[in-house]
């Protein structure tokens, strides 16, 4: 089903710490059932060997298609348990919240009957919600699904966050953030994030991008190497490997 799975070139001089897969795909179409038909797998695979699967997702909008056709797959959703790489400091049935966006477009048809860990609640504050997710967080995860900003951001680690050194160095999977100043963090500057803590629990992590202001947003971060510039490099730290899925 892939169009294209060849890396993308780098320049030999740079040298790439670690490895990330490129695959292209010619239509939306196409990026949609490669992702979701790669992400069934991995849950379909767990599943045979254990009785639960997990699985950590984002928000943002791009995954949405996704997300709907992974709802469809044939799996015992039972068992599979359903976490938020980041989400923003809303209630989950706020339009805007990622767990909004996960139960409208995953937790449906035969995904219904998966179990969902929102991390905000109506009641928590948000030093309980961290203390949720990382009581939740040490644990196997099937795979990691990861968007990413224009500006290099994913998960909601944004560059230039004077606190991002302390992020990035955190040995706790999931912390609190205040992304007031960036940008790319829009209307919602209070967060809660993933870590390279976090995310090292992931056995398989996919980036899932569309358009050319994103792919050259990644050609830049590859190039550059630099994570406290394009935090997007987590997803390339340890040995796992990133599995990029591109279309236009
Ligand atoms: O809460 C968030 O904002 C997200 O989880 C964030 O990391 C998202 O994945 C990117 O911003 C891409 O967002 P789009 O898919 O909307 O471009």
């Amino acid at each position: 089903m892939l169009d294209d799975s060849s890396p993308v070139p780098h320049d030999p001089a740079q040298p790439q710490a670690t490895p990330y897969r490129w695959h292209e795909h010619r239509s939306l179409d196409t990026w949609t059932w490669a992702c979701a038909v790669a992400l069934a797998a991995d849950l379909r695979r767990e599943l045979a060997r254990r009785p639960r699967a997990r699985l950590l997702l984002s928000g943002g909008t791009t995954p949405a298609p996704v997300y709907r056709a992974l709802a469809r797959a044939p799996l015992d959703w039972a068992r599979v348990d359903i976490a938020l790489v980041d989400e923003r400091w809303l209630l989950p049935n706020d339009p805007d919240a990622n767990a909004w966006l996960v139960r409208q477009h995953l937790l449906r048809d035969n995904a219904a009957a998966a179990r969902f860990e929102s991390l905000t609640q109506p009641g928590r504050t948000l030093e309980e919600a961290v203390a949720f997710a990382n009581a939740h967080a040490r644990q196997s995860a099937v795979a990691a699904v990861l968007g990413m900003g224009e500006d290099g951001h994913t998960a909601s680690l944004f560059p230039g966050l004077p606190a991002l050194d302390r992020v990035l160095a955190s040995k706790q999977p999931y912390v609190a953030i205040d992304a007031s100043g960036a940008p790319g963090a829009g209307q919602w500057s209070k967060r809660i994030s993933v870590t390279p803590a976090g995310l090292a629990y992931a056995q398989a992590r996919f980036l899932l991008i569309q358009g050319t202001a994103k792919r050259e947003t990644f050609r830049q971060a590859v190039a550059s190497g630099d994570v406290k510039r394009w935090p997007v490099l987590i997803g390339m730290e340890g040995d796992v490997g990133l599995d990029v899925h591109w279309c236009p």
